[in-house]
């Protein structure tokens, strides 16, 4: 069987693009996600990166381009072997955490089992009957994360999973998606704390006016590791456009 280059990604977007009257939205993007590596989505406010998820999760649908997973044109299908959190965790607030998550292995067709794990993972046993809506913003998070990994997935998209955790939760927020990819799983995650990012992610892709300005290996971008530098010359008006 011949394999199109594009069979290397988990994820390909061709030329995709999502146009909303407010003006905002993304354009033209040529996506590039390998497998077994974290790619982190850049940007200034309003620039798409919550947009571009939702398309890659068939949350939104394209004006125009195709996205292409596991070098396969996007079928609902795929969703089963993704799992994500974006805008915000969708949680019953009057449920504890394990009935959320029961809630969503039923959904799911999981065993029961995988609850308790995923909330180890993601360090929230102990929390017993307390109810979501008395959760911190962190907690909350916390669960998202147990809900997008609840179903084992091997691409996990995260849309600024760091909001509101306290520093041991980055940290161990950081080593479970390292761990993730080193098991061979994917990663897409939006942030904006570019030194978190630098010790998260392999590649970057970087949203400016909804298009993509780069989009490489990280440490092609800053070889020093000054990310911050880097990222403000894309991101200012007088930058040069340069996509590897
Ligand atoms: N459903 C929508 N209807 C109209 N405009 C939208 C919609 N969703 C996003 N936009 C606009 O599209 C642009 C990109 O929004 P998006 O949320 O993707 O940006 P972002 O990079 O995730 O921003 P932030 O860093 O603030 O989260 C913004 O101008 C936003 O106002």
């Amino acid at each position: 069987m011949i394999r199109f280059v594009k069979d290397s990604f988990v994820v390909a977007t061709d030329g995709l693009t999502k146009r909303f009257a407010s003006g905002g939205g993304v354009d033209g993007l040529d996506l590039r996600v390998r497998p077994g590596r974290v790619y982190a989505l850049l940007g200034p406010n309003g620039a798409g990166k919550s947009t571009t998820l939702k398309l890659l999760l068939g949350l939104l649908v394209p004006d125009a381009g195709r996205v292409l997973m596991w070098g396969r044109p996007w079928q609902r299908g795929v969703l089963a072997r993704a799992g994500a959190s974006i805008d915000g965790p969708a949680l019953y607030p009057h449920l504890s955490a394990v009935r959320n998550l029961e809630v969503h292995a039923r959904l799911l067709s999981l065993p029961p089992g995988r609850i308790r794990r995923v909330l180890e993972e993601v360090g929230l046993t102990g929390t017993g009957r307390q109810r979501v809506r008395t959760f911190s913003t962190g907690m909350r998070g916390r669960l998202a994360l147990a809900v997008a990994l609840l179903g084992d997935p091997e691409l996990l998209v995260l849309d600024e999973p760091q909001n509101g955790l306290d520093p041991e939760g980055v940290v161990a927020l950081r080593a479970l998606i390292r761990s993730f990819a080193a098991a061979g799983r994917t990663v897409i995650v939006s942030s904006h704390l570019l030194g978190e990012v630098v010790q998260l992610a392999d590649d970057v892709g970087v949203l400016v006016d909804g298009r993509l300005r780069y989009q490489g290996e990280l440490a092609a971008l800053a070889p020093d590791g000054d990310l911050e530098r880097a990222y403000f010359t894309l991101t200012t008006p007088a930058a040069q456009g340069r996509v590897a």
